[in-house]
Formats: structure tokens, sequence, C-alpha cells
């Protein structure tokens, strides 16, 4: 199989695979091209092994196929920058990621990641074709999921005309959790995503999930911090070690994937300001239900019913085991598949999982403690935070306080105020 865009050109034959096409068995040549570019760039940079099995385009060839990075092409913005849908020569459809000014990193420094990510093949994760990295240029080209992400989906608002059945969750649910332990588990050396949300999952047209953005917060350089564009949903799946203490294991996409996994059941975001206090954060809402042994109850009710309540609870049950305040407590991705799939009993004990929030109260009391006394001293209170007062404490961490105007970042400034 040809990587997309490749011409007829000379080809460096990798495998060869045998598969069934129309019910003819067919044999291709698995190959991808050792293109000029690949080799212009090993001339000029010098060797970068694997380099020859990432596909290098050229700029002309992508603004062709965005037709010169039209508005109407574009469809997302995330912080790492723009994206916008392509059509190559050969006619496949791709998603090009143009990544921001402040991610360009070395040619030789961005290729090394790069050619680590793209020989990452599983189910359940984007494939990344290629890239550009013609003078300041740092382009990603990835295959193009035709049903959007499930933050624009199912958790968009009605803005969708995909109809999430019980079946459909519990396959993305499993797919997902899948490509998290293929990342965390058979991937050497293993990578943690650190951005596992609902943005961040794809959907292709039978709406199989594809984990998207894993491997990126390499190709930054160090000084960079990874600006979200929907931070105040990004806090809701941030694990607190990781948060407060800056400490990122794998255990932190496990977290993360928890609250992931409770919004595909109950079919609402981590965090929804609009709701009454005590519904407003989905995490805190299904402790207190599953405190009460009443779970069932934050199934999403557009299912009408229509879904099986024991594995809905064992799914959610998964959830708050995932999302323990302790890491370790915490299982790996390949036993969480395994409970999911009813391989394995969701047998642990399960005690109150670990709220930001509650340490947001207590950094509020603290920080409003220190406004009171910086006053008192004549002296300014710190930069950057923008944690509020009152019943939407959560939700106003703004997005100033990950990477504020002073460039600290939201570990730093909580360490800073401890
Ligand atoms: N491979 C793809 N196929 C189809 N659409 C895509 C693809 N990759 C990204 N998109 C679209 O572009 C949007 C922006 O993606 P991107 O990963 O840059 O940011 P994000 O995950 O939405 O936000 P953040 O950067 O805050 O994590 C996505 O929400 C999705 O709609």
């Amino acid at each position: 199989m040809c990587l997309p865009g490749s011409s007829t050109a000379s080809f460096n034959i990798k495998r060869l695979i045998w598969f069934n096409c129309r019910g003819m068995t067919c044999f291709f040549f698995t190959c991808k091209k050792r293109d000029t570019s690949a080799k212009q760039i090993i001339q000029k940079h010098g060797d970068i092994p694997g380099v020859e099995n990432v596909r290098i385009y050229t700029y002309k060839e992508l603004r062709s196929a965005t037709e010169d990075f039209c508005l109407t092409n574009k469809i997302g913005e995330g912080g790492f920058g723009s994206v916008f849908k392509g059509k190559l020569k050969d006619g496949t459809v791709v998603a090009i990621k143009v990544l921001s000014s402040e991610s360009r990193q070395g040619v030789r420094e961005f290729l090394n990641e790069l050619t680590v990510i793209s020989s990452i093949v599983h189910e359940n994760l984007v494939t990344l074709y290629g890239c550009c990295v013609e003078g300041d240029h740092r382009i990603l080209v990835y295959n193009y999921l035709e049903n959007n992400s499930l933050a624009q989906t199912l958790l968009g608002g009605g803005r969708s005309d995909i109809q999430f059945s019980w079946r459909t969750r519990c396959k993305i649910c499993i797919g997902v959790a899948r490509g998290l332990a293929f990342l965390h588990e058979e991937v050497r050396p293993h990578i943690v995503h650190r951005d596992i949300k609902a943005s961040n999952i794809l959907l292709d047209k039978d709406l199989t999930p594809k984990i998207s953005d894993f491997g990126l917060a390499k190709l930054l350089p160090a000084n960079m911090t990874h600006v979200s564009t929907r931070v105040a949903g990004t806090i809701g799946y941030l694990a607190p070690e990781y948060a407060v203490r800056g400490q990122l294991t794998r255990r932190a996409d496990i977290y993360s994937f928890g609250v992931l996994l409770l919004e595909i059941v109950s079919g609402r975001c981590n965090t929804n300001t609009r709701l009454p206090y005590e519904d407003q954060f989905l995490l805190e809402r299904t402790w207190t239900l599953y405190e009460r042994g009443e779970l069932v109850r934050i199934v999403d009710t557009s299912l009408n019913d229509d879904f099986d309540a024991e594995e809905a609870c064992r799914f959610l049950r998964v959830g708050l085991v995932c999302t323990q305040d302790n890491p370790k407590l915490r299982p790996s991705m390949s036993t969480v598949v395994k409970m999911m799939t009813g391989e394995k009993k969701v047998d642990l004990e399960i005690t109150k999982p670990g709220l930001i929030s509650d340490f947001m109260d207590l950094k509020v009391r603290n920080h409003k403690k220190a406004g009171e006394e910086n006053a008192s001293l004549g002296l300014t209170p710190l930069e950057g935070s923008s944690l509020s007062s009152g019943s939407s404490t959560h939700a106003t961490v703004s997005f100033t306080a990950i990477t504020d105007r002073s460039g600290m970042s939201f570990n730093q400034q909580i360490k800073e105020k401890n």
C-alpha cells in the first residue's frame, strides 16, 4: 500500500501483504516512497533513522491540496495550530495540521520525533501520513476522519445528527481504551498521551474511534506549553497529581480516560456550569450517585432506556476506578479493557475519586487569604490567576491559569501559590 500522495517513483519495498479485495485475492507491495524530499533532507541534515519511511510533502503540494489554505477548507483550530481538509493529487482526502509558529523546532529534532509517531499504527489511533518541513513550515498530514470529534458530536449539544446508540458508545469506549493501552503498553518506549479528552477522539465513517494528537507534545520546544483551546473542559480531565505537582505518568492518562468514559456514558461534558450546582461536575455527581446506589441515573436520558444497565454501570464503575485519587489504585489500560469487555470483574474497592475541584476550593480560599494578607502588606496579588470565588469557581479557572502573560505554567503557578 502506498502512502497517499506518492507517485510511481522509486519505491522502497517494505513488506508484502496479502488481502482480499472484492472477492479476489490480490497482493500488493507495501511500499513507501523514498522520495526526493527525504533524500534532500538526509543530504542537508544528515541521516535521521527512519526518515525514509515518513512521507515528506512539499509546501506547494499542501497549498494546492487546501486551495491555498483557504478558510473554507479550515476544519478546526487547536492548541497546536489550524487544521485544514485537503485533497492530494491522487485524490486522497487528508487532514492537514499547520503547527503554529511557536512550535517550530529544528528539522532534525522535529523529524526525529515524527519518525517515531508515524511508525505507530493501530486501529484506534489516527494515522500520521507525513509532514512538510520546508523553511519555517511545520505541517503534519493525517488521515481524514469523516465524523469529527466526540466533542463536536456526542457532546456538541445537538449540533450533530449522529445517533449514539448504546452499542456505538460501547464500541467507542472500548476502542479508545484499546488505543490507549497500545500507546501505554505496546509502543516502546511507551507514550503518555497527556491530553486525552473528547476533542482528541475522532470518529471515522463507521464511528470507529481514533485517538489523535498522541506524541505531539514532544514536537514542541521544551519551553512551550501545549496551549489548549478548551481549557475549562480540559481542566476537568486533569489528574490532580499532574495538575498540582506536574507528575506526568501513564496514570494521568488513565484518569483522563476515566472522565471521558463517564462523559460517553452520560452524554454530557465533565463540566457544565449551566446546571444546578450539585450537577455541574460530572465526576462529583457520579460519585454521589454511586454512594447512594443510584449510578444508573447518570446514564444519558437520550438513550430512552435502550441500554444494558448492568454494562453501563460497569463502565461507570470503571470510570470511577480510573479516577481514584491515588494513582496507584488506577488500573492499567489493558486491565481497563478487560474490565470493560467483562473478561475481568470490577471488584476493586472504589473510594472517592480525586477531584481537582477540591484542590481548587482550597486554592481559592488560600488565594483569597493570601490576597487579604498581601493587601495589608501593600503587595499586588499574583498575576495570571483567574480563580474566582463563589459557586462558579471550578469553571472559571480560565485559560490564563495554564499559560499566562508571565509565561508561567499552571503547575508552576500552583507551586508558586503553595
Ligand atoms: N484527522 C482529522 N480528521 C478530521 N478532522 C480533524 C482531524 N484532526 C483534527 N480535526 C479537526 O480539527 C479540530 C482541531 O483539532 P486539534 O487536534 O488541532 O485541536 P483540538 O483537539 O480540537 O483542541 P486542543 O488543541 O485544545 O486539544 C478537531 O476538533 C477536528 O474537528
